[in-house]
C-alpha cells in the first residue's frame, strides 16, 4: 500500500436555497468532524467539497488547486476526493475485490496491480476473506468495510465520510470505528457525524454547524469540555445556559440568572456568555419545598419536567424553563420516586455556583 497522499483543504460555500453559508479548513493529515443537528447543512458542505453541488458563492481549494470557484470547476471524478456515505453503495454486479479494484483501474493502473492493491486494502479493513462475494452476500458492516477499502484504494487526496456508521447495527460500530481510527491516521478527512464517540475517537478538530452557519470550532477535547453552543453542550452531556453577562451572572431567558466560576477568560458586561454545568451537579426540589440552608451560593431555576430517562443507577430528569434551553439533572431512582417526578411537574433545579463554569461566547 502506498503512503497516503496528504492535502490541505480550504472550503467556503454559500448555498442560498438551503440557507447555508459556511467555511471549513482541514490541514494536511487532519481529521475534522462536522457535528450539528438535522438539517444544519453538514451534507451540503460535503456535496460542495465533492463537486456534487455548485455553491452560489465560494471556493474549494485542495492542495492549492482551485476545484470549485468563480472561474473554476473540476468535475467530481477528477477531484481525487472520495465520498463514503451511510450506505456502502457498492456496484451490485461486482465482487468485493472488483469493487475495490475499480478505482485504481479507472486511474490507469494495470489489472494485476489493481487487484493486488484491492486485496491488500480488503485485508487492511478486515474483510480479506470475503473478496469473492458480491454485495448482496455481505452484511451491512462488511459492505461498509468494503466501501472503506474502495475509497482508500483510489488514493484520494481528501476523504469525505457522511455518517459512515449511521446505517449500521450499534453492535458493529465500535469495531468499524477502530478500523477507521487506524486507516484515517495521517489522511485529510472531513467526517460528518451525530455521534460524540466518532468525534472523540476519530477527529483532531470539531466544527459545529447549526442552521447553515459554523457556530463553534476547535480541538475536540476543548469543544466538548468547554462548549459554547447548545448543540455541543448537549452532545458533551452538559447543561448550558446562554445569555448576557450582567452583575456577575449569565442572564438567560425567563429571568434565569446563573452564577459560576470563570475558568480564565472573564465575560464582559453586556456581552454574550454561557454557564455550563454537569447534570450530576444539579439537585432537584419540589416546587414548594424549602431550599436547604445555603452553604455556598446556589443557582435556582424553575423548570417543568419534560422526560425521565433511566441511566444505569441514576435517572436523568430532562426539564426546561418556559422559553429556555432543555436542562438535565441526574437523581437516584429513590429521589425520583420521592419527588413523584412525572412529565409536566413543576420543580426547581438547584446548582452550586462552584459547580458552574462561566465564560464568554
Ligand atoms: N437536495 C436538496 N435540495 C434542496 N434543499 C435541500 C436538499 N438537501 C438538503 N436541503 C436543505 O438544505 C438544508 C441543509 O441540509 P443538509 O442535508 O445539508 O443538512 P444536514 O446537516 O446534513 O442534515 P442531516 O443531519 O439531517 O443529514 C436543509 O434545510 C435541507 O432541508
Amino acid at each position: 500500500m502506498n503512503a497516503p497522499t496528504v492535502s490541505d483543504l480550504q472550503l467556503t460555500a454559500r448555498v442560498d436555497d438551503r440557507g447555508v453559508d459556511v467555511a471549513l479548513d482541514a490541514a494536511a493529515g487532519e481529521t475534522v468532524a462536522v457535528l450539528g443537528p438535522n438539517g444544519a447543512g453538514k451534507s451540503t458542505l460535503l456535496s460542495v467539497a465533492a463537486g456534487l453541488l455548485r455553491p452560489d458563492a465560494g471556493r474549494v481549494v485542495l492542495d492549492g488547486t482551485e476545484l470549485t470557484g468563480p472561474d473554476a470547476w473540476v468535475p467530481p471524478h477528477a477531484r481525487r476526493i472520495a465520498l463514503l456515505a451511510q450506505d456502502a453503495l457498492l456496484f451490485p454486479h461486482l465482487s468485493a475485490l472488483e469493487n475495490v479494484a475499480f478505482g485504481p483501474r479507472s486511474r490507469g493502473v494495470s489489472r494485476h496491480v489493481a487487484r493486488e492493491r484491492a486485496r491488500a486494502w480488503l485485508d487492511e479493513v478486515g474483510v480479506g476473506e470475503l473478496a469473492g462475494r458480491r454485495p448482496d452476500q455481505l452484511s451491512g458492516g462488511q459492505a461498509q468495510r468494503v466501501a472503506v477499502a474502495r475509497a482508500l484504494a483510489a488514493d484520494p487526496r481528501l476523504l469525505l465520510l457522511d455518517e459512515p456508521m449511521a446505517a449500521l447495527d450499534v453492535a458493529v460500530r465500535p469495531a468499524l470505528r477502530q478500523t477507521l481510527r487506524r486507516v484515517l491516521t495521517d489522511r485529510t478527512v472531513v467526517l460528518v457525524t451525530h455521534d460524540v464517540l466518532d468525534a472523540l475517537l476519530l477527529a483532531d478538530r470539531v466544527v459545529v454547524v447549526d442552521d447553515g452557519r459554523v457556530v463553534e470550532e476547535g480541538p475536540t477535547q476543548t469543544v466538548l469540555a468547554r462548549p459554547r453552543s447548545a448543540f455541543a453542550a448537549r452532545i458533551a452531556g452538559l447543561n448550558a445556559v446562554r445569555g448576557t453577562w450582567r452583575d456577575g451572572a449569565v442572564a438567560g431567558p425567563d429571568g434565569i440568572e446563573v452564577r459560576g466560576l470563570s475558568d480564565g477568560e472573564q465575560p464582559t458586561a453586556g456581552a454574550p456568555a454561557v454557564a455550563v454545568f454537569r447534570p450530576s451537579a444539579v439537585s432537584v426540589y419540589g416546587d414548594g419545598d424549602h431550599e436547604p440552608p445555603a452553604g455556598s451560593p446556589r443557582n435556582v431555576i424553575a423548570v417543568t419536567v419534560t422526560d425521565l430517562e433511566p441511566l444505569g443507577d441514576r435517572v436523568r430528569v430532562h426539564a426546561a424553563p418556559p422559553s429556555g434551553p432543555s436542562l438535565a439533572a441526574d437523581v437516584t431512582p429513590l429521589a425520583a420516586a420521592e419527588l413523584d417526578l412525572v412529565p409536566g411537574l413543576h420543580v426547581v433545579f438547584s446548582v452550586k455556583a462552584t459547580e458552574v463554569s462561566v465564560y464568554p461566547v
